[in-house]
């Protein structure tokens, strides 16, 4: 299981040093949405500048207006870059085209995606689907990421899943047990945390051991 440490609600400057506390720790570095809506692609210049080695997940939460969005995300550096599920097919054929040109990968963010829509994307099975659970549903209602949405879907069908929102070293072993994801996706759990390499040495523990 890989760790994806989301990097959101940060300047640059921040978020390559909170990366530089866990970088021994964490497998792939997510450029928050936040951070490209603030900073625009420097974000993503900068994440891959400072990290050359790691896997660069640029959150662009792309749904329209795909080719130009995905072009610009890996010319910037991105060796993954986010669709919406519920984007129209045509915009996910886009990402997976521009994707397959630049050798590059799309991940799905599943959110308020319905399990019909989640069916007709299990066809594209070089796509890695991410069950989320969003920041305003956890800020709003304490919802927490616990992997019951979509699950047996992914257990049916033989794709690469990510879960995010609100993880938790904690909700990680019911996470492990319902949805099995192959990257777990960690923001202010890390973040936000008193002592950042601490909290990221500790989740890297416990998903070696399985916990
Ligand atoms: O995708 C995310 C969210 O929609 C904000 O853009 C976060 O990266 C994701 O939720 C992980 O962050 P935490 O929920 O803080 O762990």
């Amino acid at each position: 299981m890989k760790i994806q440490l989301a990097l959101d609600r940060l300047e640059i400057a921040d978020a390559i040093q909170i990366t530089r506390m866990v970088e021994d720790s964490i497998d792939w570095i997510e450029v928050g949405t936040s951070l490209i809506k603030e900073f625009g692609m420097a974000s993503v210049r900068e994440l891959k500048q400072a990290f050359p080695a790691k896997t660069i997940v640029a959150d662009m939460k792309t749904i329209d207006n795909a080719r130009y969005e995905f072009e610009m995300a890996f010319r910037s550096g991105a060796d993954v870059a986010t669709v919406m599920g519920v984007s129209p097919l045509v915009t996910i054929d886009i990402c997976m085209e521009v994707a397959a040109r630049f050798n590059k990968k799309v991940m799905f963010d599943l959110l308020n995606t319905s399990e019909d829509q989640v069916r007709e994307l299990m066809n594209y099975r070089d796509a890695i689907f991410c069950a989320h659970v969003s920041k305003d549903e956890q800020e709003e209602s304490g919802e927490r990421n616990k992997g019951t949405k979509n699950g047996a879907l992914f257990t049916e069908n033989e794709v690469q899943v990510a879960a995010a929102g609100g993880i938790t070293i904690e909700s990680l072993a019911a996470l492990r047990k319902s949805l099995n994801p192959s990257v777990v996706i960690v923001g202010s759990a890390i973040t936000k945390a008193s002592n950042p390499t601490q909290a990221a040495a500790r989740l890297k523990q416990a998903v070696l051991k399985g916990e």
